[in-house]
């Protein structure tokens, strides 16, 4: 089976380090400027170089502000019972075949700790898709994480603003965490291992258990002891709460505007 890779930027890359790992896939790059691919990998700088080779899958890797521009033309590469992967944010399955003619499409939202293999996939398959083009993307997407269907569209532009963008709300989370702890007088490598392993712990834990997590924070909190004073200040008034919803809700609003 044969992919081509349109785009290998961070997140394209990302997946691809971890697709190199199925061996019935062959995979086929182009990109003006990437570097460092895996072994095996060809890599193009201009679709022209392509000549009249044929794909089994065409995943879409750049940013969404570029798909008018950069796909007209890729539908030449498709074989018969080929099939579109996207990765664009909000880029609707509609204006994919705009630009692409009436193609086959699987609209998948990765998030970058597919990159150890840590990831999680959402996964929506347009109106045109097979059973075996689904299951082709759904195990190439297993390599990179764990993978939920959708079954319409607007969730794959909710699974965007949840987990697509989640890791850079844990990353910012983490980043003001560790200034805290800097602020209490450690020192940034003090402050950066015990922040990142109390939340590397904590979400671990959390995963194994059976427990809410509000059960969870329950057990960390003793009456009038130190946690409940923190939480008071973290969300006593429930200004967190708000601030979650409003920074998902900012993220789907941004996927829709993309569509
Ligand atoms: N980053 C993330 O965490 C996630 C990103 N996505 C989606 O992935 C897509 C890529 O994002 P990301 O990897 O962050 O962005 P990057 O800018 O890192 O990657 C895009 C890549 O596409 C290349 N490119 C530009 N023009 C062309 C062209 N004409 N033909 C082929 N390649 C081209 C860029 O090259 P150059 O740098 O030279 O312009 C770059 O290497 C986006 O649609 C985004 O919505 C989805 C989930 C998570
Ligand atoms: O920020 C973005 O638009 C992309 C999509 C999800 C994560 N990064």
């Amino acid at each position: 089976m044969k992919a081509l890779l349109i785009g290998c930027g961070k997140m394209g890359g990302a997946l691809l380090g971890r697709w190199v790992k199925s061996p019935e896939w062959s995979f086929t790059v182009v990109d003006p400027m990437a570097q460092d691919l895996p072994d095996d990998v060809r890599l193009f700088r201009d679709r022209e170089e392509l000549g009249s080779e044929l794909f089994d899958l065409v995943i879409v890797a750049v940013k969404p502000q570029l798909i008018d521009a950069v796909l007209p033309g890729y539908e030449q590469y498709l074989g018969a019972t080929g099939c579109v992967g996207s990765i664009a944010a909000g880029c609707s399955v509609a204006r994919l075949q705009s630009a692409l003619g009436d193609v086959s499409v699987i609209r998948i939202m990765p998030n970058l700790p597919a990159s150890i293999g840590q990831g999680v996939s959402g996964l929506f398959a347009g109106p045109k898709c097979t059973p075996a083009q689904r299951s082709g993307v759904e195990s190439l997407m297993q390599q990179a994480g764990t993978t939920v269907w959708v079954d319409e569209e607007d969730a794959l532009d909710r699974v965007t603003a949840v987990a697509g963008s989640g890791p850079g709300y844990v990353f910012e989370i983490a980043r003001t965490y560790i200034e805290a702890a800097e602020a209490l007088g450690f020192t940034t490598a003090q402050a950066r291992a015990l922040v990142l392993d109390t939340m590397a712990g904590a979400v671990e834990m959390a995963r194994r258990s059976d427990e809410s997590v509000e059960t969870l924070r329950n057990s960390v909190t003793s009456k009038n002891g130190t946690t409940q004073a923190g939480l008071d200040a973290l969300n006593g008034d429930g200004t967190l709460t708000e601030l979650m919803r409003r920074t998902t809700r900012a993220a789907y609003d941004r996927a829709v505007e993309l569509r």
